[in-house]
């Protein structure tokens, strides 16, 4: 059987009269990512912060690498590093004396300290910044630098409170690089991200929080089975050929205004081909076609929000085939 790096179960923390976690569980398989979606304010930073001991949960049982974390929570944060939104980046020194800080501090000898540094730079491209002080690095390069740091100390659990918001699309694409890296070496990843696309990149389970509960847990293909199938959109420019449309496709949700339809359930290839031939033999000319499947922004959205559908028509992410 697979060993648990974090196991959680009846997990409750308010403020005040706010509920943030309503006594959720969380299973995550050493070796894996796991990210923990949410809306903003979702409690995604609590989670985190009581998982790492930062913060104490009102009740709940969890164990994190094996030790519990009531009675044990020196044993936790010496198997863990935290990378979040309160950077342990300080600015007025450099990036190589950061790392050579953090060395110390988990009390490393000073050669040990120093082959680890040079390494870490080095792996996260920021050897040439080495000896620049650390307010003068771009975004990316702190976020780098902090997962540089957090990784000194040899973590075999790693917390990763939203890694990638707002960075450009090349560190993004970087960070994730770093953390499938980490993930071979076998090192667990619990991530958190605002970015559906990059719990389906890294996650091997997703889990998406919601009203202090999590709304659904699994991979992401899982996750997108839950939400309805995809549908065809077809976009006019005559708006003759738009009502001669809506009146053959009374299923199909519409805009008016950007004539287009929306027709649901449509992208399997029998499917589609069934449309296409409705469409031909009625004499109808759409002039673009586009199917959309589901996504996990899809998932998100019927999870998080009940008021929106996902196949609405003002609904993001056509995938143009
Ligand atoms: N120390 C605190 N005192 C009072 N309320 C708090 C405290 N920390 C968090 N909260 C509240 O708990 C809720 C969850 O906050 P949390 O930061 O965990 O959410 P989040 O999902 O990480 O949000 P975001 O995506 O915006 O970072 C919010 O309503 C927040 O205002």
């Amino acid at each position: 059987m697979t060993s648990l790096a974090i196991a959680a179960n009846g997990l409750r923390k308010s403020y005040g009269d706010k509920v943030v976690l309503d006594g959720i569980d969380l299973a995550v398989p050493a070796g894996t990512v796991f990210a923990l979606l949410g809306p903003n304010g979702a409690g995604k930073t609590t989670a985190v912060k009581i998982l790492s001991t930062l913060v104490t949960a009102d009740a709940g049982d969890v164990r994190v690498g094996g030790h519990d974390l009531t009675t044990d929570p020196q044993a936790v944060r010496a198997a863990i590093g935290v990378t979040g939104q309160f950077s342990a980046v300080d600015g007025l020194i450099t990036g190589e004396e950061n790392m050579l800080l953090m060395a110390d501090l988990h009390h490393l000898t000073r050669s040990e300290g120093r082959r680890v540094t040079t390494e870490l730079l080095h792996r996260f491209d920021l050897a040439d910044a080495a000896a620049k002080p650390a307010s003068t690095y771009s975004g990316g390069m702190k976020r780098r630098l902090d997962l540089a740091m957090t990784l000194v100390g040899d973590p075999r659990i790693i917390f990763l409170d939203e890694p990638t918001t707002g960075l450009d699309p090349r560190s993004r694409h970087t960070t994730w690089q770093i953390v499938r890296d980490l993930v071979r070496d076998g090192v667990t990843v619990f991530l958190t991200t605002q970015y559906l696309e990059e719990a389906d990149q890294l996650a091997d389970r997703i889990a998406v929080l919601h009203d202090g509960r999590i709304a659904a847990e699994g991979t992401a293909a899982h996750l997108k089975r839950l939400v309805p199938g995809g549908h065809v959109r077809l976009r006019f420019t005559d708006p003759t050929a738009y009502r001669t449309a809506l009146t053959t496709l009374p299923d199909s949700t519409h805009d008016d205004d950007a004539l287009t339809l929306h027709v649901p359930g449509t992208t399997s290839q029998n499917d589609l081909r069934t449309l296409l031939d409705h469409l031909h033999t009625t004499g109808i000319h759409a002039d673009e076609l586009t199917v959309h499947t589901p996504d996990l922004d899809d998932v998100f959205f019927a999870l998080t929000d009940p008021t929106t559908h996902p196949d609405q028509p003002d609904r993001p992410k056509e995938n143009a085939r």
